[in-house]
């Protein structure tokens, strides 16, 4: 069975390209579409023209099956027209990104499919972490998708070149590295080429970093669009609305849903979401986002050590846990620390919360 040439154009929008292929089983009452967004008990898809409801079929429910066969974000779908529709299959993917799921260590969890590549941001700030860098690249890199290094604010840094080659020096060649001031259109036209028809991208990167302004200046429209609401959600740490998935004008697609963009992989993420998910709560409840609870004002963390609710052994445990995990430090930030660029990340932490916080 083949898809008629305008039906081909659009799923363009949302992804689609040569590399998806239609199983035999395909019949011509099928509805192709690719998965946005995955609630508890349904999906959300896109057909290029629209996006609507669907329910997965039974099958797919069984508790017998593996997860990762359930339809993800990032599937390409058939559905079965009815209202709602039901995803009947689940095209073969060409790239699935994963990571251990929080305190369950050897379950797998499917984050995205058919990503061609991940944007790792990193800022040329206080963002600076080489550590981060490496755990994203070893996250990507059994994937299927490239991973491209986007250094953001590169115009807010004097020795760039020195800088970039430091980088470049501790990276697998074939990494691509590119430095962007990402609220220039121009600057942040070396993107092009990962964002053309039937190319779909994610952005990944901390809080802060620039994904959002990245995102509005490829879409070119103004911060405004998308930055109007701040909202605080029960974490009270992301300040981007949600949208699952981003026609470009380049042709492509980004998707762009808060779990991609916590993409996180082991360490003291696990720790934190584990048995010291109270110490996080906390923590999420800090005014700054990376607070390091010491003499940030609004630390709900120091607040609850006053006030007698934080027992100071428990801190002063899960303080000795992080840190030797932390001490587990990566051969490529070490790499990075002789060169003396441990200057960069350790840059004082009030310009950083001066960037993020100062102008709103
Ligand atoms: N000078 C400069 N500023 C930048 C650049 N990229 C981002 N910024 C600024 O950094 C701040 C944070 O950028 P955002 O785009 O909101 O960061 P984000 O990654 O979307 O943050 P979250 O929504 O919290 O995840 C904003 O004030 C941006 O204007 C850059 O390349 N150069
Ligand atoms: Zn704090």
């Amino acid at each position: 069975m083949q898809l008629p040439p305008e039906t081909l154009a659009r799923l363009a929008t949302v992804g689609w390209s040569d590399a998806i292929t239609l199983p035999e089983d395909a019949r011509a009452e099928h509805v192709p579409a690719r998965v946005i967004i995955q609630h508890r008990n349904g999906y959300v898809v896109h057909d290029g023209a629209q996006e609507f409801t669907v329910q997965p079929a039974a099958r797919f429910l069984r508790r017998s099956l593996d997860p990762v066969e359930r339809p993800a974000v990032g599937d390409f779908v058939l559905l079965k027209p009815g209202k709602p529709a039901t995803i009947e299959i689940v095209l073969p993917r060409h790239a699935t990104l994963s990571r251990a799921a929080a305190g369950e260590r050897y379950q797998r969890q499917l984050i995205a499919t058919n990503v061609d590549s991940v944007l790792v941001l990193m800022g040329l700030d206080g963002d600076f972490n080489p550590r981060r860098l490496e755990r994203y690249l070893a996250l990507i890199q059994s994937s299927g998708a490239q991973c491209v290094v986007v250094l953001t604010k590169a115009d807010q840094h004097e020795d760039l070149d020195a800088l970039l080659e430091d980088v470049l020096d501790v990276l697998p060649p074939d990494i691509v590295v590119h430095a962007v001031n990402a609220k220039d259109p121009a600057s942040v036209a070396v993107l092009h080429p990962y964002l053309g028809p039937g190319r779909t991208a994610v952005v990944v990167g901390s809080s802060g970093v620039g994904k959002s302004t990245l995102t509005n200046t490829l879409l070119g429209v103004e911060r405004q669009a998308t930055k109007a609401v701040r909202e605080h959600d029960s974490r009270g740490r992301h300040t981007t609305t949600f949208r699952a998935l981003i026609a470009l004008p380049q042709g492509g697609c980004l998707i762009d849903t808060p779990g991609m963009r916590e993409l996180k992989l082991t360490g003291e993420e696990d720790l934190e979401a584990g048995q010291f998910a109270d110490i996080d709560a906390l923590a999420m409840q800090c005014r700054f986002g990376d607070c390091a609870h010491q003499t940030e004002p609004g630390c709900a963390v120091r607040a609850a050590l006053e006030s007698g609710e934080l027992d100071p052994e428990r801190w002063a445990s899960y303080q000795k846990l992080r840190d030797e995990l932390q001490a587990q430090a990566s051969s490529l930030e070490a790499q990075l620390k002789r060169k003396g660029e441990a200057k960069v990340a350790n840059k004082a932490l009030g310009k950083r919360l001066n960037e993020k916080y100062g102008q709103r």
